[in-house]
């Protein structure tokens, strides 16, 4: 139980690492923050919620995973590397992907209540 807790500390403690290095996972927290709100607000349906869920869980994690990735790439190739920068840039790619797929399901589900 001890080292099931332990474990949780070290997964908020890479969160709060997160929101305070990356803009971009604190952009991802306000974009959730607003997603929830308008929920709320509009009484969307439950299977409305588990997309927005869904949207919300695959952009934060990828986010960091990316972040991580990130870490990794600077830790093992400090200088400039062609390849280094390719994983940078597809890493970033994925979060896009991911952000552009929750983009589309919000405007699908909050559009039309408007
Ligand atoms: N070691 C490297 N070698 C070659 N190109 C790199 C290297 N590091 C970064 N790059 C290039 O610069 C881009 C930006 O890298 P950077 O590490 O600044 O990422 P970022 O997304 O701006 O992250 P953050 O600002 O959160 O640290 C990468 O996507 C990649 O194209």
């Amino acid at each position: 139980m001890k080292k099931l807790i332990k474990g949780f500390g070290y997964a908020f403690k890479g969160v709060a690492y997160a929101s305070r290095t990356q803009l971009n996972f604190r952009v991802h927290l306000l974009a959730m923050i607003v997603a929830i709100g308008l929920g709320l607000y509009l009484h969307i349906s439950t299977a409305e919620w588990c997309w927005i869920v869904a949207c919300i869980a695959s952009v934060l994690t990828t986010e960091l995973l990316n972040t991580a990735i990130e870490i990794l790439v600077d830790l093992v190739s400090p200088g400039y590397n062609e390849k280094a920068g390719h994983i940078k840039d597809v890493s970033a790619a994925a979060v896009l992907i991911t952000a552009i797929f929750a983009a589309i399901v919000g405007a699908i589900i909050f559009i039309p209540k408007f």
